[in-house]
């Protein structure tokens, strides 16, 4: 298994070059990672602390705001399935998790019933929000600069943030992940090797624009199909860089491309396969593996149409660009999020 270097992109430097340069990431790997996110290290740690402690809660309380169509609440373990390629073999990845969703995004207030642990963090949790949703429009800005996105007086650096405004209601999702370890610490050798080609997240790509990832060092086990090599490869954990650790920035976020900004830019930016195996550091102490991750989606009515740029309509019968020559229309976020939600969970709607 290789191990990708990813390039990190420093999310306060609004230069051409630095535009460039998320741009060609985007397009070549489809992952990467961001510094300038504004995150310390204490106020990851605490989200880790919160999410730990509220998954060990007994089954039946976490069970008292389940999952609902809206996406939002408790899946319990083995109740997603995220494998696309297997999606109805009847049983889901052996993972639970916590979902945040109909957000206010003014306010990064969630409209959901808020579990009784929740209650008294939710100021942590709103303000992480919006803090990602910061993270998310200088991502969208330098994006929009380095497509050279057309506005009616040159290039619309806000043609992506208009799309995921503050008013508009979207799919957005902030989500707590637990993947406990599938054997105890004293598990034999033979009895761990057993996990190590395990998908304990099906190989799949997500569903709205981008993705933004925290993952704890020694906790690794995020993988990508990388478009470049063609194989599986590692995520790594990667220290913050000198000049965001004298600032006391926590490690760059993880960041990955997802369909709808693939479907926008006809297949430019790629929405790349990634799945998660166990960690070989936690099976041989039985620990678990969490994620933190916020989901950002634009306003459900956003068409995804082409992106009015020249790099993107040089390319033909892909994406958006298909879906509209097939239909005549082109579809919405809305519809695109219902439909992979749908077949995620089995809905049917
Ligand atoms: O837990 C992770 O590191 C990734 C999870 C993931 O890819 C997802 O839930 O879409
Ligand atoms: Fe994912």
């Amino acid at each position: 298994m290789d191990e990708t270097k990813l390039e990190v992109i420093d999310l306060l430097d609004s230069s051409e070059d630095n535009a460039k340069k998320i741009v060609h990431a985007s397009s070549t790997q489809g992952f990467l990672m961001f510094e300038g996110h504004g995150f310390t290290q204490e106020e990851i740690d605490l989200l880790f602390q919160f999410s730990h402690d509220y998954f060990h809660l007994p089954v039946e309380e976490k069970q008292k705001c389940p999952i609902q169509q809206d996406n939002a609440g408790y899946t319990g373990m083995g109740v997603e399935n995220l494998e696309e390629d297997d999606l109805d073999r009847g049983y889901g990845d052996p993972k639970e998790g916590f979902n945040f969703a109909n957000f206010n995004l003014k306010t990064g207030i969630p409209d959901q019933p808020i579990p009784e642990f929740w209650k008294d963090k939710m100021d942590v949790v709103t303000a992480t929000v919006l803090k990602l949703r910061e993270a998310l429009k200088r991502s969208l800005r330098l994006l929009a600069k380095g497509l050279e996105i057309e506005g009616v007086d040159g290039i619309d650096a806000e043609w992506f943030v208009e799309r995921h405004h503050d008013d508009h209601f979207s799919g957005t999702t902030f989500r707590f992940l637990r993947y406990p370890s599938p054997v105890s610490a004293n598990a034999s050798t033979e009895e761990k090797a057993k996990f190590d080609e395990v998908n304990v997240a099906g190989a799949h790509t997500d569903y709205g624009t981008v993705t933004l990832l925290f993952q704890r060092e020694q906790e690794s086990g995020l993988q990508l199909f990388s478009p470049l090599s063609k194989k599986w490869e590692n995520v790594p954990y990667v220290d913050a860089s000198p000049k965001y650790k004298a600032k006391g920035e926590a490690a760059p976020l993880i960041v990955n491309i997802a369909d709808q900004l693939c479907y926008w830019t006809n297949g430019l930016l790629k929405s790349t396969i990634h799945r998660v195996r166990f960690p070989k550091e936690l099976l041989d102490q039985g620990k678990d593996r969490y994620s933190i991750v916020l989901f950002a989606h634009p306003g459900d009515t956003t068409l995804l149409e082409p992106v009015p740029s020249k790099r993107i309509r040089e390319i033909k019968g892909r994406g958006a660009s298909h879906y509209m020559d097939k239909h005549g229309v082109s579809q919405t976020a809305g519809d695109h999020l219902t439909k992979r939600l749908g077949s995620t969970y089995g809905w049917k709607y």
